[in-house]
């Protein structure tokens, strides 16, 4: 399931954050990944120990914990600190798949990818090609966001960024380790948390919503794993 959660930045703090990144160091990309998907790598990133990249993922960091729809959508555990990619003269990622554990610069525990997230940082209109395609059994799903949205995919899908043919496309790029692992069971309560914020808009005293929130974190409190 593909989830986008729009806004996460305003178009004035995306052109902030595009002004530090045209000045930024940036580096093949091919180095990071496993030794499988660098083959099918060609872009550019931000490194890992690069201070302004870690400033740029705090902020974004820090904008996810204060944004509902994203909490109620992958039910955070973890989240890895955001890191910034750059495809352009035809630079592409090809299939893969991203790797399930990542371990966390300076810090001894590692993250589990339950959830992989791209932040769109260039408009559609400024590149041709770009897209991001994540493949589910037979079905394909091409995926372009305006600047400043996010895209949530599941991290067992296979995916891919095709060739940039036109323009430059930038990125935030991140996993997330969610309390509830299982794609299918977060599926479901991000559903039943919708249907609740729905309810209760339209019937703010009935008492079946208790019921509901109830049923809601009876279910989290036996599939969170925490
Ligand atoms: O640039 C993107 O949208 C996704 C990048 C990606 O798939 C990765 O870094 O593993
Ligand atoms: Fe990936």
């Amino acid at each position: 399931m593909l989830i986008e959660i729009p806004a996460v930045l305003s178009p004035a703090e995306v052109a902030a954050v595009r002004a530090r990144l045209a000045a930024a160091e940036w580096r093949d990309g091919g180095g990071t990944a496993g030794h499988l998907a660098a083959r099918a790598k060609a872009n550019l990133q931000l490194g890992a120990d690069d201070p302004l990249g870690a400033e740029l993922g705090n902020a974004i960091v820090d904008r996810l914990s204060a944004a509902p729809r994203f909490i109620a959508a992958a039910l955070p555990l973890r989240v890895l600190p955001p890191r910034f990619n750059l495809y352009t003269g035809a630079g592409a990622y090809g299939r893969h798949i991203d790797s399930a554990i990542f371990a966390v610069p300076g810090l001894r525990e590692r993250v589990r990818s339950d959830l992989s997230a791209t932040l769109f940082l260039s408009d559609p209109d400024e590149y041709d090609g770009g897209e991001l395609v994540a493949e589910f059994g037979l079905s394909r799903e091409r995926v372009k966001l305006p600047a400043g949205h996010l895209l949530l995919y599941p991290a067992t899908s296979v995916h891919e960024v095709t060739p940039v043919t036109r323009g430059a496309r930038y990125a935030a790029f991140f996993w997330v380790q969610s309390l509830v692992r299982d794609t299918h069971r977060r599926a479901m309560m991000f559903e039943l948390d919708e249907t609740i914020q729905a309810l209760t808009a339209q019937l703010p005293d009935s008492p079946e919503i208790v019921r509901l929130t109830g049923l809601y974190h009876n279910l989290l409190r036996d599939w969170a794993d925490t």
